[in-house]
């Protein structure tokens, strides 16, 4: 569903990507890893068209990024860094969404169940982050789409929400869904993803389970798997 051959993107000097493949056929949990500054991002950002590539194609659902730009109704994004109207109260944003959408949505039960019930009426900016972020995942959940791309979905989530967003993770994965995820936070993505995607030096140096990576690295911990492989690159 997600095809991506040969991209190739700099910034300015910055080669961040140099000549990535990436193929994904199937629904489940990704989790897209690797060191700060790796291009997790901008690989994110590619796949929905918000950054344009120097070279290489990507398809989604056999849609061509750079010519069928209206494959991305069919992607629920949860952005890293949300840029919220911080005049806007959270309930006009969400109908604001609802209506530039025009899905069908289920939003209500989003509502209640990250608690954000009693923030409804408050403007985005008098919003703590953690409130923010739970804001961010009911706008990137409410829809149904195939494929949800959420980079650092956990971000100043408490332990209540973090085991929500865990539940509709899950959810969404039976529904045979696919959910790219970008995540530095090693114990969610061991818990959660299917397949690790360890972006190196402009590449994908590793794609497979985590039971793989434990082999590949001869590491049981998966924390030192993760470390192991990016020193292994270097030897
Ligand atoms: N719009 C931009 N203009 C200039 N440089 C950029 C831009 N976007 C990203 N970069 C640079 O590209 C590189 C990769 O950034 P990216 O955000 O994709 O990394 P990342 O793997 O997601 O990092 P992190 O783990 O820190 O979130 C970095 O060196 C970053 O400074």
């Amino acid at each position: 569903m997600i095809q991506v051959n040969d991209l190739h993107k700099k910034f300015g000097k910055n080669q961040v990507l140099q000549g990535l493949d990436l193929s994904i056929d199937n629904g489940g949990i990704f989790a897209v890893l690797g060191p700060n500054g790796s291009g997790k991002t901008t690989l994110i950002k590619s796949i929905l068209g918000m950054v344009i590539p120097n070279k290489g194609d990507i398809s989604v659902q056999g849609n061509r990024v750079k010519t069928k730009w209206k494959y991305r109704k069919e992607i629920n994004y949860l952005p890293q860094i949300a840029n919220f109207p911080g005049n806007l109260k959270v309930k006009e944003l969400i109908s604001m969404i609802m209506d530039l959408r025009q899905k069908p949505v289920d939003a209500e039960k989003l509502i209640a169940q990250f608690n954000l019930e009693p923030h409804l009426n408050k403007k985005l900016a008098t919003l703590s982050g953690g409130t923010k972020q739970k804001v961010n995942i009911v706008l990137a959940f409410m829809f149904d789409s195939p494929l949800y791309i959420l980079d650092e979905p956990t971000t100043g989530l408490d332990p209540n929400a973090l085991i929500q967003l865990k539940q509709l993770l899950d959810q969404e994965k039976k529904n045979g869904k696919m959910i790219l995820i970008t995540s530095h936070i090693l114990q969610f993505v061991e818990e959660v993803a299917d397949e690790v995607i360890y972006l190196l030096e402009g590449k994908i140096y590793f794609k497979g389970s985590i039971a793989d990576l434990r082999k590949k690295t001869g590491k049981d911990n998966f924390e030192h798997a993760i470390a192991a492989i990016a020193s292994q690159s270097n030897d």
